[in-house]
């Protein structure tokens, strides 16, 4: 990989990464009229454009199914980015530039008009369905790619660990490693990133941060959103592979991993991908390491939600769960015996998106202390974003007795979406923020058992009032 060393002149990345001698400047959306495209991708670009007037010289190329002309088009875009917010500057230059052309993306002949549409080596974002996705990829083996060409697909990356391994012997035929950006924007979220800063820029966590010291992790992500029209997908996907498989895991992979010498994408890629390869269910049992449930009807902050089973475009066959739990082991020295719990389900009534580090009790507590301890926590709150350190001390009305209290700060959201942050990689030529390839094949490979436990019903299907924070007895 080609990331770590700058000349001294040469121009370097919004990650610190010397900038590729052919920048990208057409960027083809492929799915433009779709959601992903809509409701983030053309905001963030937005936004990226905003941060970096001088920098990004680029000309948007819509491509989809819908048979737009270029005011329908100019329409949809101005409407996307002024929704997020994006400047009056910003969308007179994208609408002076871009352009639609209906195609469909899974015929070699289209492909080949959206490739030639700009006047450089473009990148090429799958804004599709997995499936149109792995179609468009088979398609462009007969397109002549402009080298430098980039390749950006979006999650799920294939549908289990030997289809992940099949697409990306198809993309290595494409296109090098690191113009193949495998999308998790949990990785462009300002709290993900800061676990970077916390953990390696304070002298206090990292000697403290192993089986030694550390009892458990939990990683969540409990959204109140519900199925939100997206039953086309999500209904064949459920929690587990919409939300573990993929943005937890990378997650997990960040705080369990070795420190590393640099931030470059080599170096940080290869220190997650170590962590991953280590990682198993608890106790190699998939159906005793994990829950699974779904939600019934309820209501949400004064809406009523109906039956998961109700919605819209759920087939209630493929018993699809809303909520999903796994606990993981890291098989090395650093983590040993230490459960790393993951966690993510829709419709809860109390949204909880955290990393929580809880540390062992204290050796001993010197006699003459009262009261009780609790556990030390390190919590990262991914939005609103925040830090915070539960920590024992002394009483207010017995000085000897232990009291509890809570330092937290509210940290910045970020400069960018995390969309934004992505983009800017792919702009840029950056793979820091992009999954590695064999990194995408292990996270199926630690789920897959998951999965294979569900379909042979090893695990029951539990079910959560909607607006409730989970069935009985599962730990908040
Ligand atoms: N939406 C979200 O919040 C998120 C989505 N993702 C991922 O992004 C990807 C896209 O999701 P999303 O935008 O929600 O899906 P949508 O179904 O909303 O959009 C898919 C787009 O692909 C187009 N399309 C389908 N087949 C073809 C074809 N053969 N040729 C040209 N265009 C085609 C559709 O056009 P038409 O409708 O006209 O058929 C539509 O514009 C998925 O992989 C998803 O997992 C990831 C994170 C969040
Ligand atoms: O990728 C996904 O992420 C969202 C949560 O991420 P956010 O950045 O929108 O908070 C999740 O709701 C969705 O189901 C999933 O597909």
């Amino acid at each position: 990989m080609s990331i770590s060393s700058a000349t001294p002149d040469q121009a370097m990345s919004v990650h610190g990464a010397p900038l590729p001698d052919t920048p990208i400047r057409t960027l083809v959306l492929l799915g433009a009229s779709g959601d992903l495209a809509h409701r983030l991708l053309m905001p963030a670009l937005g936004k990226l454009l905003d941060a970096e007037p001088q920098r990004r010289d680029l000309v948007l190329v819509g491509a989809g199914a819908e048979d737009w002309d270029a005011a329908a088009w100019h329409d949809r875009l101005e409407d996307s980015l002024t929704k997020g917010d994006v400047s009056r500057e910003t969308i007179d230059a994208l609408l002076a530039t871009t352009s639609y052309q209906r195609a469909d993306v899974t015929k070699a002949d289209d492909l080949r008009r959206l490739v030639q549409a700009g006047e450089a080596a473009p990148a090429l974002y799958f804004a599709l369905p997995p499936a149109v996705t792995a179609k468009a990829c088979d398609a462009l083996v007969d397109v002549e790619l402009p080298e430098g060409t980039v390749l950006v697909l979006e999650k799920p990356f294939g549908t289990d660990e030997a289809s992940a391994k099949a697409l990306n012997a198809r993309l290595a035929g494409l296109v090098p490693e690191d113009r193949t950006f495998r999308v998790d924007h949990f990785l462009g979220r300002a709290t993900v990133l800061n676990l970077l800063g916390v953990r390696f820029a304070n002298r206090i966590f990292e000697p403290v941060w192993n089986a030694g010291h550390v009892a458990s992790v939990d990683i969540v992500f409990d959204e109140p959103l519900t199925l939100e029209g997206r039953a086309g997908y999500y209904d064949k996907a459920g929690a587990l592979v919409d939300m573990i498989q993929s943005h937890l895991l990378q997650v997990m992979a960040l705080v369990a991993m070795d420190p590393v010498g640099s931030v470059s994408a080599f170096d940080l890629r290869e220190s997650k991908a170590e962590v991953l390869r280590a990682t198993r269910v608890w106790g190699g049992d998939a159906a005793l390491a994990s829950r699974r449930a779904r939600y019934s009807a309820g209501s949400i902050g004064g809406r009523e939600v109906p039956d998961y089973v109700h919605e819209p475009g759920v087939d209630p066959a493929r018993n699809t769960e809303t909520l999903a739990e796994v606990t993981l082991e890291i098989d090395n020295w650093r983590w040993a015996g230490v459960p790393f719990r993951l966690r993510s389900g829709k419709s809860v009534g109390t949204q909880r998106k955290e990393v929580v580090v809880t540390f062992k009790p204290v050796p001993h507590l010197p006699t003459g202390l009262t009261g009780t301890c609790e556990p030390d926590r390190l919590r990262l709150v991914m939005g609103p974003d925040a830090i915070a350190l539960d920590l024992n001390v002394n009483g207010e009305d017995d000085p000897m007795g232990i009291d509890h209290v809570t330092l937290d700060t509210e940290l910045s959201p970020g400069r960018l979406p995390a969309y934004g942050e992505v983009l800017a990689g792919v702009l840029d030529g950056d793979p820091l923020l992009a999954v590695r390839g064999d990194t995408a094949v292990e996270c199926w490979r630690i789920v897959d058992s998951v999965l294979k436990a569900w379909a042979a019903d090893e695990t029951p299907m539990e079910t959560y009032a909607a607006g409730t924070q989970g069935p009985e007895g599962w730990p908040v």
